[in-house]
């Protein structure tokens, strides 16, 4: 069987650098590009890409899409950033492609995505939730794009059960004391060094509260997920949104 051809955008990067070890780790993977900020794109054509893995950033990421998406090359896409507009764009992109396959993963580690499907099911049940997220200081954005996406889930599972607003009396004294508002599930963000990623989905109910906790404790926790979309994404045409669609998490 033929290898699938892969090339890595933002490849000197935290978690481009991984992505390339493990990609070129993997035996159904060659590894035909590693590209960083000013490389120039043709490459991709040139050395016959069928799969870009996206690790840059936010400011980048919609310009590298574009060019895979008119290029009929596959994506799976790891960077954040991601808001109603740009996902529009995206959208409009590949229905000129149709065959293309885009994956954004707002978490590839098995763990974030577990987080979001138990907080998701788990968010009816309890008065209050809120979102704490906790990376290292080097982050390119606040909220985490998972924090975010975790609490769109939750607000969704919640407006759907008919959950009446969260309980909260406080007055804001001094703006951003309660966190971001997504959707009406106040997010936190903490920025401390020694940290990689890390978040925490507290509930509360009468008497009660629910931890649920991951860790990444390191980037290798990203790569089976980001491995797995490259599998997966070529015969998966149009946009998939979270990495849970390619998992069979019943
Ligand atoms: N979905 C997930 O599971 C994960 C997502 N991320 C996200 O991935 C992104 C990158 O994170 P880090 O690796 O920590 O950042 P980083 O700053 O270490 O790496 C980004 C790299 O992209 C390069 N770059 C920028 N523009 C480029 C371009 N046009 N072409 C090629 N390379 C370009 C930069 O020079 C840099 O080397 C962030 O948005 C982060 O939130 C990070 C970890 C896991
Ligand atoms: O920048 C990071 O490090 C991470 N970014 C992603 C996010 O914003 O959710 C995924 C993970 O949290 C690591």
């Amino acid at each position: 069987m033929s290898k699938l051809r892969v090339a890595v955008l933002g490849a000197k990067g935290r978690i481009g650098s991984e992505a390339v070890r493990a990609v070129e780790a993997a035996e159904d993977m060659e590894l035909v590009a590693a590209l960083g900020r000013g490389d120039k794109l043709e490459t991709l054509v040139d050395s016959g890409t069928q799969v870009v893995v996206e690790l840059t950033t936010p400011a980048s990421v919609m310009g590298n899409l574009d060019f895979c998406v008119r290029h009929g090359m596959h994506a799976v896409v790891g960077t954040t950033g991601w808001t109603d507009d740009r996902l529009a764009q995206l959208n409009t992109s590949l229905a000129a492609s149709p065959e293309t396959g885009v994956l954004i993963a707002p978490n590839f580690s098995i763990g974030a995505v577990l987080t979001m499907k138990f907080a998701q099911q788990a968010a009816r049940y309890y008065e209050s939730v809120e979102v704490v997220e906790l990376h290292h200081p080097n982050k390119a954005d606040a909220p985490s794009g998972t924090a975010t996406r975790t609490a769109q889930l939750i607000a969704a599972a919640r407006a759907e059960a008919g959950c009446a607003p969260q309980p909260d009396a406080t007055v804001t004294a001094l703006e951003g004391a309660r966190g971001a508002d997504v959707d009406g599930i106040p997010v936190h963000a903490i920025r401390l060094r020694g940290l990689l990623a890390h978040q925490e989905v507290l509930l509360g109910g009468e008497g009660e509260t629910l931890t649920i906790r991951h860790d990444s404790l390191h980037h290798s926790s990203f790569m089976p997920g980001i491995l797995l979309g490259v599998r997966r994404v070529v015969s998966a045409p149009g946009l998939t949104f979270g990495l849970e669609n390619f998992l069979d998490l019943g």
